[in-house]
């Protein structure tokens, strides 16, 4: 990692503005969403260099010349905007807003999960409890609640979710598939794209997804959906559960995006019962992404903002992890890596672990 290991080289007049964007950064963030949600980023870009005036705007736009007005005079000052005369031009970070598809899924993310529940991020790191998934339900962690989500919220939701882990599985499934697993135990599997990735990349795998009663329902479906409930089957358990039992004779345990929803203990708890069903030559496979190993600022700064969602809305107690918290963590459960292999997808890592001999 080569960033975040000096100061900035930043003027006191800048980090002055630096800290005024922060200052007002709520502000800047619902601009940006009602830029793009009126469209007018977008009849912005379609004008070009020529640009638009407010009043070519408004023949088009539900918005009045006011409303315009505020938003297109804030966009410039974000720097998604600059003017040519009177007209409004898009420039380059008003490009990525409108065009890059993984601002649109973090910014979707943002809003509908956790702008509201956010308020109460100051409760929330108090009391080590999720204060803010109040403003979406009334469950202990978000987990039990997503199959029960408003449908543009979970839409949001498996939008962020899958976006990553999609990345990450096309270039992993020849990888995976080298070992030549018979049966994969998917922990944590939601709504079974790895395991009908897996499934179609290999004629005779056979999975079974561990997750909660209600990610499995939507599993199952589209199972069925894919004509393959032959070789993919559920196991419903609750992980927090210490008592229930895990899935045994697995050759190869598949953790994706997983153990980041939970705490230390939790993990620990979970990567134990794992051990004691796996067999000397299974393997445990997990992919995470990690802060300190992503390759640019950029992807470190996304992931670390998504901690603060499992904070205020996830469950409070868990985040994504500096690299070594987990391998400490593998090492205490009695497993070793094996293969350690960064830059998987956008910025994943996938560990392969074994039984410790
Ligand atoms: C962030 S999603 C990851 C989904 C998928 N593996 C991927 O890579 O996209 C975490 C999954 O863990 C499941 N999960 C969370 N808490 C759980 C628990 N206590 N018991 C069982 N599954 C749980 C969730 O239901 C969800 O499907």
């Amino acid at each position: 990692m080569s960033f975040y290991r000096s100061p900035l080289s930043i003027s006191a007049f800048d980090a002055k503005f630096e800290a005024q964007k922060i200052a007002f950064a709520p502000i800047s963030f619902q601009v940006a969403r009602c830029l793009l949600k009126f469209d007018v980023l977008h009849q912005i870009s379609e004008s070009g260099a020529d640009g638009c005036s407010i009043s070519d705007l408004a023949k088009q736009s539900v918005l009045s010349d006011y409303a315009l007005g505020v938003l297109v005079d804030m966009g410039l000052s974000m720097g998604l905007l600059y003017l040519n005369e009177e007209a409004y031009v898009l420039d380059k970070i008003g490009h990525f807003l409108l065009h890059d598809d993984m601002a649109q899924t973090n910014l979707n993310f943002t809003h509908d999960v956790c702008y509201q529940g956010l308020f109460e991020l100051e409760a929330s790191l108090l009391e080590g409890k999720p204060k803010g998934l109040a403003s979406l339900g009334d469950w202990h962690t978000i987990y039990p609640g997503l199959s029960q989500l408003p449908d543009q919220i979970k839409k949001s939701w498996f939008k962020f979710d899958h976006y990553y882990s999609d990345h990450a599985f096309e270039a992993l499934l020849p990888l995976i598939f080298k070992a030549q697993p018979k049966h994969i135990v998917d922990v944590g599997g939601n709504t079974g794209k790895w395991a009908l990735a897996c499934t179609k990349f290999d004629h005779e795998v056979v999975v079974t997804i561990m997750d909660l009663p209600g990610q499995l329902k939507e599993a199952m479906q589209n199972a069925a959906n894919c004509g393959v409930v032959d070789r993919v089957s559920a196991f419903a358990t609750d992980l927090l559960d210490e008592t229930k039992p895990f899935c045994e004779a697995g050759d190869l345990y598949w953790m994706s995006q997983f153990l980041d929803c939970f705490s230390e203990t939790e993990i620990l708890s979970i990567l134990k019962r794992a051990v004691l069903v796996m067999e000397k030559d299974s393997e445990l496979c997990i992919l995470e992404t990690f802060w300190d190993r992503q390759p640019f600022e950029a992807g470190a700064f996304c992931v670390n903002a998504t901690s603060v969602y499992f904070t205020a809305i996830a469950n409070g107690n868990s985040r994504m992890y500096h690299s070594k918290t987990l391998l400490s963590l593998i090492s205490q459960a009695g497993l070793f890596v094996d293969e350690d292999i960064d830059n998987i997808g956008l910025g994943h890592t996938l560990l392969r672990c074994k039984l410790k001999p």
